[in-house]
């Protein structure tokens, strides 16, 4: 919707053609992975993902993601609070399962997808924050910094570890970061695979503040996006845009290339041998 027509012209506002009420969020078509609120008094719309045990992004979990994005901006929400239902997992990250001995079509479909949540996210019209209230490693943690501001809860782990399997990012996954975090640190956390607890992801920025509970995280995203109170919210739309152009246009002028190279990749025996490991790793902690 509101994020396909950027392909064409990042600059351009879209007319919102969208013709739900604020108050009439439904999950329609979607799998019912996710679940929107709408506070009354302050137009916020808080968007819980709910795939248990850990909130894997699977195909439907992105999909509905996506389709609960689209929906909120369309609904003229004042802003979206990304969060978990889990309290103990904010993301697992991507499915691993479908990384595994992948079937070549699904894989393509997978990180497609997987490209497409990412532009959502980061292209979203109105102000985002993500209410980290468990775990977010590796994509969980890419999904948190394509937000606008970052609230997390203490004793739990952040970051992109994804050197410590033997897996890569794409170059506009380490833009994200790099847009939280400063380059020297980024480089060293990407290649040290590092996962930072709570505290140190407040020391170096990769968070905005630590939060004692849900509810008062829930409650500091809330006015973090009541900041913008007094921007004009198509300036402020536009304005977003501009500040992200670069990294998004990094992964639009050449997706399929991106494709590619990490369907290439993950058919790799490095990939597979480092993935089987670190399935095991996660089986055996049990
Ligand atoms: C040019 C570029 C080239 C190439 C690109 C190539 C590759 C692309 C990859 C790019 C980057 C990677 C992105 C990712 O997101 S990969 C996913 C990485 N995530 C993880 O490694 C997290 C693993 N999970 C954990 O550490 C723990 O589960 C967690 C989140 C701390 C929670 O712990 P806990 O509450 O104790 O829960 P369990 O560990 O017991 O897990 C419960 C259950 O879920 C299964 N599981 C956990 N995580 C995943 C996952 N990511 N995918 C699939 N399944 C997962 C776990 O095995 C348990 O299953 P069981 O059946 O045993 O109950």
């Amino acid at each position: 919707m509101l994020r396909n027509s950027l392909i064409g012209s990042l600059r351009q506002i879209k007319p919102i053609l969208c013709s739900q009420s604020l108050r009439s969020l439904s999950n329609g078509a979607n799998s019912g992975l996710t679940t929107i609120e709408v506070d009354d008094k302050s137009g916020i719309a808080t968007l819980s993902m709910n795939l248990p045990p850990v909130n894997t992004l699977t195909l439907n979990l992105m999909h509905d993601l996506i389709d609960s994005i689209n929906q909120i901006e369309c609904n003229k929400s004042r802003g979206l609070i990304l969060t978990s239902s889990n309290d103990k997992v904010f993301s697992a990250g991507l499915d691993l399962k479908e990384l595994y001995k992948p079937d070549q079509e699904r894989l393509k479909e997978f990180w497609t997808i997987f490209q497409d949540l990412w532009l959502a996210l980061h292209l979203c019209g109105i102000p985002t924050a993500a209410a980290i209230n468990g775990h977010a490693p590796a994509a969980g943690c890419i999904m948190a910094t394509a937000c606008e501001y970052r609230v997390m809860l203490p004793d739990f782990v952040i970051g992109v570890h994804a050197t410590r399997f033997s897996f890569l990012v794409s170059k506009w996954m380490m833009l994200s970061y790099q847009s939280v975090l400063p380059r020297r640190i980024v480089e060293r956390a990407l290649n040290q695979g590092k996962l930072f607890s709570t505290q140190e992801a407040l020391e170096v920025g990769l968070i905005d503040e630590v939060a004692g509970s849900k509810k008062e995280a829930l409650a500091q995203c809330a006015a973090f996006i009541g900041t913008f109170d007094k921007a004009n919210p198509i300036a402020r739309t536009l304005t977003k845009r501009m500040c992200r152009d670069s990294d998004v246009t990094e992964l639009l002028r050449d997706r399929a290339g991106d494709l590619r190279a990490c369907v290439d990749y993950i058919n790799t025996p490095l990939f597979q041998e480092g993935l089987s490991a670190h399935l095991e790793g996660l089986k055996e902690k049990k």
